[in-house]
């Protein structure tokens, strides 16, 4: 199946007054004090409240938090309302609950321009199973429904998915576009060359990303964990490297994949290896022919950081999506630093498109301090990697066609 594109978004529609079903992510991550330690997936929501608020509409917005068994007070909303009201300028209503008689008694107070935050949808079992009788009741307090969850679009649930059978219309918010636009129109109509660059800890994580991109990619780069099992089944030694055993004939086959459809496929020639899995590992370069027994490779190499570099620069669009080493230890983030870097430096001063697919590449993006240099930074870790799958995601086919 193509993956689902043209959806209805919010046009010229006469809001004034309507009440409007806005579904967001607002799974951001906490501390033990309840603190937001990275408000990127609330910032990310703005756009689409405050265009509804400037039209007049009264914004009735849900999210999840974390995953919850029953109502756990750890993954309430409160937290979010300092932040949200903030950053939208207005007071932000809190409701105890996310259906029932509260809610629709706030819905009823709720003046032109005003946002109610609904509690946590997973409190309740009957979001995750999809019940109709659930999605028919957060249904029942609004006149239409606006998906901007883009990070829970893969999740067939009631708020994401069954909803959009009693409320209609049904639109995408500016999010949930913005990232349809990159993630499925930039890489099925990218400006070429093209490259795409893979990493992250296994093959078998990547290998629906790996297969679908390659049939678009000029480029295909390779790095993190998973590159071993690509060595291991050339017959090279790879020490103590992460291998998954049962890919070897998998690695073969992308790489003959790769050949036949005549994509250059760039596989690190050089490897920095430590004797053990820890921040204060003792650290060498090595040939990615001679890692040594009883090493183990947890980075790319600077050979391999050149030779990637000088295959990007001949580039028009990226998209990156994993790690090229142990990023979360300094000795180990070179590589990763590096492509963030050269991905920063190709967008402002080359203008090409660099998408970052999401997950633990964002984070290392944002270490890097680079973020506000790419074209386009997912705000979802799997809903992107099932784009790149070239999936459908149900929380985008439930939506009404442009
Ligand atoms: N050489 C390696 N050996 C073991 N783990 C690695 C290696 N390179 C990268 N990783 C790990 O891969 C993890 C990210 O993998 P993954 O979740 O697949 O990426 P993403 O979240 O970007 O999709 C990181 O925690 C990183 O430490
Ligand atoms: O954080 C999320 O996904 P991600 O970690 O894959 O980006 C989304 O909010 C979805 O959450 P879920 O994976 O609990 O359904």
């Amino acid at each position: 199946m193509a993956t689902k594109r043209s959806v209805g978004t919010l046009g010229e529609a006469d809001l004034k007054g309507k009440k409007v079903f806005v579904r967001a992510d607002l799974n951001v991550p906490l501390d033990d004090a309840q603190k937001i330690t990275d408000d990127t997936r609330i910032r990310a929501s703005v756009p689409t409240i405050k265009f509804l608020l400037e039209k007049g509409a009264k914004v009735i917005l849900a999210s999840h938090l974390g995953r919850p068994k029953g109502v756990t007070p750890k993954y309430s909303l409160k937290p979010l309302v300092p932040r949200l009201s903030e950053l939208l300028g207005v007071e932000v209503v809190m409701a105890n609950d996310c259906i029932g008689e509260e809610v629709e008694k706030l819905v009823a107070a709720l003046p032109e321009g005003g946002v109610l935050l609904l509690e946590n949808v997973r409190f309740y079992k009957e979001e995750e199973k999809n019940e109709p009788e659930f999605a028919k009741k957060l249904a029942s307090v609004a006149d239409l429904y606006v998906n901007d969850a883009f990070g829970t679009a893969h999740r067939a649930h009631a708020s994401t998915e069954g909803v959009t059978k009693y409320l209609k219309p049904a639109v995408a918010g500016f999010l949930m576009q913005k990232e349809l636009d990159y993630l499925v129109g930039a890489v099925a109509n990218p400006k070429k060359p093209f490259a795409a660059i893979v990493g992250g800890s296994k093959v078998s994580t990547k290998i629906g990303v790996i297969e679908s991109l390659l049939a678009k990619v000029d480029i295909l780069i390779l790095g993190g964990g998973m590159i071993y099992t690509f060595y291991k089944a050339q017959g090279y030694s790879v020490g103590k490297s992460l291998v998954e055993e049962d890919k070897l004939e998998l690695a073969t086959s992308l790489i003959e994949k790769a050949k036949a459809k005549g994509v250059s496929l760039l596989l690190p020639t050089d490897i920095v290896v430590a004797d053990k899995f820890a921040a204060d590992a003792e650290s060498k370069i090595v040939p990615a022919t001679a890692i040594p027994d009883d090493w183990m490779g947890l980075d790319v190499g600077p050979d391999a950081t050149k030779t990637f570099n000088e295959a990007l620069d001949t580039t028009q669009t990226i998209i990156w999506n994993g790690p090229m080493g142990v990023f979360e230890f300094p000795k180990f983030a070179a590589g990763t630093e590096a492509i963030a870097k050269k991905l920063a430096e190709l967008t402002t001063t080359k203008g090409v498109t660099t998408i970052i697919g999401g997950g633990d590449s964002v984070a290392a993006v944002e270490k890097a301090g680079l973020a506000d240099k790419m074209s386009h930074i997912s705000t979802g870790g799997g809903a992107s990697l099932e784009l790149l799958e070239g999936k459908t995601l149900p929380g985008v086919l439930a939506l009404d066609d442009a």
